[in-house]
């Protein structure tokens, strides 16, 4: 009697975001190591650590399997400091992992590093600088990874995306490990990959700050209102980079 052996089904890796709903809180704090020096500025953990890395393992898996193609050529992986330092870190080597594991398709990568100012305190604001963007004209023809932290109104990554077509570049994609449910209007921008939506706070931790606060915080979490007061700086003045 023949056998029939069944395939596994093919696993498929979400590029779309993990949603978080409006209605979770966020876990108590008293669940986790927090340092001490944030412990009495923040609300809760609304996502911890772990699910961080192993959303940003999924999404490397999903940008590898989708990408691997343009080989032989290089992607360069573009972060946004400061605040998409660490996912852009993990991101990367998570993909390294996948060029080491894969004898049959490989990605290779350079990495670029960029800086775009646009927040006052916890406000967006229209004004958009881009900032470290050498030798621009190395762009034409290349495919873009932009690795960005957070889409809140997508204003940023709309006007980034806008000045680096100017230079020609073959394909650019967008991954951003959060994007935001906006409760006031429309984001403008939809990324091409997304870890997780979040409701409608400001969030910190994981490199991402609260003018250049709680970017020393491993876990994702939601501030206490006394703790926005504690660390505002004078409207306007001061425009703290992303
Ligand atoms: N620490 C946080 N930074 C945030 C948050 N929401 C947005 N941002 C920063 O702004 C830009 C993008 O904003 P956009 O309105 O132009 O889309 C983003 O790169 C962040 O650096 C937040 O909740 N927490
Ligand atoms: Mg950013």
């Amino acid at each position: 009697m023949a056998t029939t052996s069944k395939q596994p089904e093919k696993h498929h890796i979400e590029s779309s975001p993990l949603v978080i709903s409006d209605s979770f809180e966020g876990y108590p704090l008293n669940f986790f190591n927090l340092p001490l020096h944030y412990r009495d500025d923040l609300k809760s953990v609304l996502i911890p650590y772990g699910l961080v890395q192993d959303r940003i393992e999924a999404l490397a898996s999903r940008i590898f399997s989708d990408l691997h193609i343009h080989i032989p050529e290089q992607l360069i992986c573009m972060c946004v400091l400061k605040g998409g330092y660490r996912f852009f870190s993990d991101l990367v080597s998570k993909i390294q992992n996948e060029n080491r594991l894969r004898n049959d398709r490989s990605l290779p990568m350079s990495l670029e590093f960029i800086r775009v100012r646009s927040y006052i305190n916890d406000h967006s604001t229209d004004q958009t600088e881009i900032i470290g963007l050498s030798d621009l004209n190395s762009l034409k023809d290349k495919h873009i990874l932009i690795v960005e932290d957070i889409i809140d109104t997508g204003v940023t990554m709309v006007a980034l995306k806008k000045e680096l077509e100017k230079f020609k570049p073959k394909t650019i994609n967008v991954v951003s490990l959060f994007t935001k449910r906006r409760n006031d209007k429309k984001c403008i921008f939809k990324p091409d990959y997304s870890g997780f939506e979040v409701p409608d706070h400001f969030i910190v931790g994981y490199a991402l700050d609260y003018n250049e606060y709680f970017r020393d915080l491993e876990h994702i979490c939601v501030m206490k209102e006394s703790g926005i007061i504690k660390y505002k700086v004078a409207g306007g003045d001061k425009v703290e980079e992303s």
